[in-house]
């Protein structure tokens, strides 16, 4: 059985359509990034799989029932976008009292105050006033409270946004070790590098629908694209240079390297120029670079595959025409 389910989802507020017939399932004990730029429908599908919102058309199953039930349950920890934490409480009296609430409804055994506060990695500020804390630490709290009914399935909606480097990486092994533990954590990040690190598998969605869903590596993959870049010759070799035949018709020349069309040689789907070094992008690195070789124009050569953030920019914009 999946932890979650959903099945041609489509959720629209007035004129947009903020979900748009989505399919998506997501197995039980993987960490899972939802990718998406903003207003892609990431919240909407997090508020449904949370019964917060009901889809307009489609179904939503959570861990076997529907997402109200697996709430009620406590069998759903959530981290949303948004939400302060109660005044006039500490840290420790907070996490307590939303630990003794699980404790008297769960089927099996919850972890202790003391063992959330490790786990969250907010020990040393149990004595603190819950709501006179810096933002990382906030977060590291609302996490805590999250998982203090040890849930199956953990949801956080941009758990990271705004924090900075350290009080990420501080969150972030807090999330680990629920997930090592066995837990299904779905969040939502702009940050691709988030998802690149900490996502066993990433969903990019846009405008509502999943434009792709694989391992980042796959992702990568997917857009089929690598980079070539190489140096600009020096102007003493630029006159000796031969030109080269392309695709039978562009003759280009290295003596001309900043007036080439440079998207004409074979496989370039786009090229930049950035002070010296030239960067292509191909779908055929080894024409390209053949060509290059030919024209002599091979100096400092060096071929990359495409960057995850480069993957999401094509994907994302794919309709648009951009790129
Ligand atoms: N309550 C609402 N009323 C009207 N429109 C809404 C509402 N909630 C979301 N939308 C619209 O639905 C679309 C999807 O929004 P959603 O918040 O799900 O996107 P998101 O991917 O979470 O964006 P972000 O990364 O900016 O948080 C957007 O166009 C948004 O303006």
């Amino acid at each position: 059985m999946e932890a979650v389910e959903l099945r041609g989802v489509s959720k629209s507020f007035g004129t947009v359509r903020a979900v748009d017939r989505l399919d998506l399932r997501l197995e039980r004990g993987r960490t899972v990034a939802l990718l998406g730029p903003n207003g892609a429908g990431k919240s909407t599908v997090i508020s449904m799989m949370l019964g917060l919102r009901a889809p307009d058309t489609g179904t939503v199953r959570v861990l076997g029932g529907t997402p109200e039930r697996a709430v009620r349950d406590g069998r759903v920890g959530a981290m949303p976008q948004t939400g302060r934490l109660i005044s006039g409480v500490t840290v420790r009296e907070l996490v307590g009292f939303v630990q003794r609430a699980h404790a008297a409804v769960a089927r099996g055994p919850v972890p202790s105050v003391g063992e959330l506060l490790d786990l969250a990695r907010i020990s040393d500020l149990g004595g603190r006033r819950a709501d006179a804390l810096s933002g990382g630490q906030a977060q590291r709290v609302r996490f805590a409270l999250a998982v203090a009914g040890s849930p199956d399935l953990i949801v956080l909606d941009e758990p990271t946004a705004a924090l900075d480097i350290e009080s990420r990486r501080e969150l972030w092994t807090a999330i680990r070790r629920c997930a090592e533990r066995g837990a299904t954590v779905l969040f939502s990040t702009h940050y691709l590098e988030e998802a690149d690190a900490e996502a066993d598998r990433i969903v990019v969605i846009d405008r509502g629908r999943v434009v792709a869903d694989g391992t980042s590596e796959e992702i990568k993959r997917r857009v089929a694209g690598r980079t070539v870049s190489v140096d600009v010759p020096p102007a003493p070799s630029i006159d000796a240079a031969p030109n080269v035949s392309v695709d039978g018709a562009t003759h280009v020349g290295v003596d001309a390297f900043a007036n080439i069309d440079l998207s004409s040689l074979p496989g370039v789907v786009s090229s930049e120029i950035d002070g010296t070094r030239v960067r292509l992008h191909t779908t055929d690195s080894d024409a390209t670079v053949l060509a290059l070789a030919a024209a002599g124009a091979v100096r400092n050569l060096e071929v990359s595959g495409a960057s995850l953030e480069e993957a999401f920019l094509t994907l994302t914009h794919a309709e648009e025409g951009v790129r």
